[in-house]
């Protein structure tokens, strides 16, 4: 079965549409990448169509020098919100993290952010990771159920792990990467599995038992089409989130909403 991801999205928007009642003008996202190719492109360019959506001032900055462009728009009152594309070619992504200003940090990528989402506060979370969480509360009760991660990136697998075991959801997760043994044991005996690896089709029903939630948000470009970490024929046996139309699609709304939000709170954390 595919889930349904659509009513979170309508959750989304009615959020959007009341700060932009409080708003009253147009905020502002820079999108900055210095290497602007492959899913980072294909992000970027679904960030355009949605900012226009949401009626966002976009523009995408590519450059060799991201410290310098950084600190440049970290000033610039007229800028809200900044993103910064994953993975970098002419750094390291933490050199990033260290100087952005967690005020304008909308992927929640800061150390500050980062920091927050420990203590149980997630109002500048990776927006990728929150979007797998507010897809999950959606389809069940989250309270002490086994879950499974596959991938430990910093933007999506670590932050997505610690969301669910925060107060209140509860859940107990295992959090697997690629030096991991027996990982098909332990996903097969997880109520919810989700595949955040950037490896097309790599998880079949050999990790699955049937009735699995299962989340897919690995974004992969086959032949041209966007294709996830799942294989097809699990939908047969398991609720998942469909690629496209999944994870994805509700990722960039997050992130136009926390745009909103950072310009509401007009540079403050
Ligand atoms: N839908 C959306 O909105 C988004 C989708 N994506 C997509 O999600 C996928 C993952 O992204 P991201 O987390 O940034 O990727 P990274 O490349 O940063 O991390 C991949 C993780 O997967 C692990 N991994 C790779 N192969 C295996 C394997 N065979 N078994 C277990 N673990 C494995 C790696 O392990 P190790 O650490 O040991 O190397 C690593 O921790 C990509 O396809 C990306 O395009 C990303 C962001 C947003
Ligand atoms: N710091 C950082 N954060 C990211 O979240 C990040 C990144 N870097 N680098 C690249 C990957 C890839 N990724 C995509 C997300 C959505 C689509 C996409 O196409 N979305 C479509 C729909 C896809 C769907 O429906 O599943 C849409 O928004 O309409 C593509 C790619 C984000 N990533």
């Amino acid at each position: 079965m595919k889930i349904d991801v659509l009513p979170v999205i309508e959750k989304i928007k009615k959020e959007i549409k009341e700060h932009r009642e409080k708003l009253n003008r147009k905020p502002k996202l820079i999108s900055i990448t210095d290497d602007y190719t492959g899913a980072t492109k294909a992000y970027l360019k679904s960030q355009k169509r949605i900012a226009k959506e949401y009626d966002v001032d976009f523009e995408i900055i590519e450059t060799e020098n991201l410290i310098e462009t950084i600190k440049k728009y970290n000033e610039d009152k007229n800028v809200d919100g900044i993103f910064v594309a994953r993975p970098t070619k002419t750094i390291k992504f933490i050199e990033v993290a260290k100087i952005l200003n967690p005020a304008k940090d909308v992927e929640g990528v800061t150390p500050y952010n980062m920091g927050m989402n420990f203590y149980g506060v997630e109002e500048f979370v990776p927006c990728t990771a929150e979007s797998a969480v507010k897809i999950l509360e959606q389809t069940e009760e989250l309270k002490s159920k086994k879950v499974a991660v596959i991938g430990r990136s910093i933007t999506v697998g670590k932050p997505l792990a610690i969301m669910l075991e925060n107060y209140g959801r509860d859940c107990t997760v295992n959090i697997l990467n690629s030096k991991t043994k027996n990982m098909q044991e332990i996903t097969k005996n997880s109520d919810i599995v989700i595949v955040a690896i950037g490896k097309a089709n790599y998880v079949n029903m050999d990790f699955l038992k049937e009735g699995t939630t299962v989340i897919d948000v690995g974004i992969n470009v086959v032949d041209g089409k966007l294709t996830g970490d799942v294989s097809k024929e699990v939908e047969k046996y398991c609720s998942v989130t469909p690629v496209p139309g999944g994870v994805g699609s509700v990722t960039s709304a997050i992130l136009m909403r926390n745009v909103f939000r950072a310009a509401i709170k007009g540079g403050k954390i």
